[in-house]
């Protein structure tokens, strides 16, 4: 027999045995029909609710798409989120322990030294390790009010290019990435990256670098080497996390706090400090300081996940203001109240806090517009999800956009209403309050829970009382819909603007 007779003999019982598991899998739900190899690509893309909104009831909230080889349950109602995102509060035991849902992927933890810090670590001990380190100060005190001052500092620069002309023109969307890179430049790394031409690369790279490895961890690992192999090279040009610009950054900067510099309220400098003998403030019980290697891959993944879904955030929150002129109108009189008319009174943490309104007003663009509409949970173990008991290895797929838009846990969910998130005493309807467990997880949850998310929260305010306060924006394209495509988070794209002072 020739060759060509074998391989065709191969693929046959490939084919065989790829639909007679197909056919008796346990527990079928509706979704697109697989081919083998490539699973459902071909219908789904890389974006699955625009296949669910086409061919799904709106009553079905879960359904399967097949990744390659790997089936993948989307749940889009709360209650099958309940031991997907089981958190301290619900665990009887210990939560690394009862928690099946840690893994994220496939392929985390490999050798490639880049995966090793968080987003992508399935390796538990390590992904732990970072995650301490890394939640401790992005939670902490002094890292917001390094924020709040840094935000307040690159804010000004932009003012001052701003107000040079009575109107100005842009697209909102590219300043976003712009902004948002200087921002976590300076919060995560606190220096300029002196090998990158402008902010604007750094905002190209972070996107390549989330796009590169959220193919590699999906991919089968064999797939995964040849597409590094052929493919990436221009992403890996984008990389600025791959070239050492950092590491030498962390090194200089070791050298400087040993010499006596003092650690600024920036990622880096608090990660070098953290658990060193000259740190007093910052402990975690039995953990080694980082060595260099571990600091630049969590300063390089912060980077990544903080910048696209942040920018995105701003452009959905200026596209959903100025569709509604109460929300700022009520906006207006929340800064006045707070921060009277000066517009250049230097914004402190305790009165932002006090912006109950712009909180709310956050809070809904999260739920109404959430940036990573979709999160990704492989299962550990058996388990039951909705009725049904599921094998180890199978993916779930959180729609946290369908899930915060679902008419079952929340009113008029295209809506944008900013008062369902305050309390009736404080003039809204208090309709957040009433809702069910998990009908709120922009940022994810369980033991994976977002770590940046007070960071985020607070910029985003930051952002509202700093534009507003004195600007008016306006939609070149009044009539247009938001333009957005979904990669690892949706990325607005095209948002032209005009502002002027008020
Ligand atoms: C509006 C902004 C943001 C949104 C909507 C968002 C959303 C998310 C979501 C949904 C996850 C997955 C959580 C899970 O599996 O349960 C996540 C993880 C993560 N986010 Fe964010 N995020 C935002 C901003 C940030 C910022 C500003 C930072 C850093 C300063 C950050 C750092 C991370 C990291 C490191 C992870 C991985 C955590 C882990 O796997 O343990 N994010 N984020």
């Amino acid at each position: 027999m020739g060759i060509i007779t074998y391989v065709g003999i191969i693929l046959l019982l490939y084919i065989s045995l790829y639909y007679y598991s197909y056919f008796t899998r346990p527990n079928p739900l509706p979704g697109p029909f697989p081919l083998p190899f490539i699973g459902t690509l071909i219908q789904i893309g890389s974006n699955p609710r625009k296949w669910a909104e086409k061919n799904l009831d709106d009553s079905v909230d879960i359904w399967e798409y097949h990744a390659g080889p790997f089936r993948c349950i989307v749940l889009s109602n709360a209650k099958y989120l309940e031991k997907v995102y089981i958190t301290y509060s619900d665990s009887t035991k210990n939560l690394y322990k009862e928690s099946k849902f840690f893994k994220r992927c496939m392929n985390g933890n490999n050798d490639t030294r880049v995966m090793a810090s968080m987003v992508f670590n399935n390796d538990f001990p390590k992904w732990k390790r970072n995650r301490q380190f890394v939640t401790k100060i992005l939670m902490s005190k002094k890292y917001q009010y390094g924020t709040l001052n840094s935000v307040q500092k690159i804010f000004r620069e932009f003012e001052e290019e701003w107000d040079k002309n009575d109107v100005v023109t842009f697209d909102f969307s590219k300043w976003a990435s712009l902004y948002k890179s200087q921002v976590s430049i300076a919060t995560i790394i606190g220096q300029p990256l002196y090998n990158l031409s402008s902010y604007d690369s750094i905002s190209k790279a972070a996107n390549a670098y989330m796009a590169m490895f959220t193919v590699l961890v999906f991919m089968p690992k064999a797939l995964g080497s040849i597409a590094m192999y052929f493919g990436f090279n221009t992403l890996k040009k984008y990389s600025i996390f791959l070239n050492g610009t950092i590491r030498s950054i962390v090194e200089k900067r070791r050298n400087e706090l040993k010499n006596g510099s003092t650690a600024n309220f920036n990622l880096l400098d608090l990660l070098l400090i953290t658990n060193s003998s000259n740190d007093s403030d910052e402990y975690i019980e039995g953990e080694q300081p980082m060595d260099d290697v571990e600091i630049e891959t969590n300063l390089a993944e912060t980077t990544a996940a903080s910048i696209e879904t942040t920018a995105s955030g701003l452009c959905f929150i200026a596209y959903n203001i100025a569709k509604n002129p109460l929300t700022l109108e009520k906006l207006r009189a929340e800064i006045l109240k707070v921060f009277g008319s000066d517009t250049t009174t230097i914004i402190t943490y305790e009165d932002l806090e006090k912006c109950r309104y712009i909180d709310a007003l956050v809070k809904e663009m999260l739920r109404h517009s959430n940036p990573a509409p979709f999160n990704l949970r492989v299962l550990d173990d058996y388990e039951s999800v909705g009725d049904c008991l599921w094998s180890p290895g199978t993916w779930f797929w959180p729609d946290h956009h369908r899930v915060m838009n679902n008419p079952n846990h929340w009113k008029e969910p295209t809506k944008f209403d900013p008062d369902r998130f305050l309390s009736e005493e404080e003039g809204g309807t208090g309709e957040f309050n009433k809702t069910c467990k998990n009908s709120y997880v922009p940022f994810g949850g369980g033991i994976r829970m977002c770590p940046g998310r007070n960071i985020a929260l607070l910029e985003l305010k930051l952002f509202v009382v700093l534009f507003y306060r004195k600007y008016d924006l306006d939609l070149v394209n009044k009539n247009d819909p938001i333009k957005y495509y979904y990669t690892s988070t949706n990325q607005v794209y095209d948002l032209m603007v005009r502002i002027s002072q008020k």
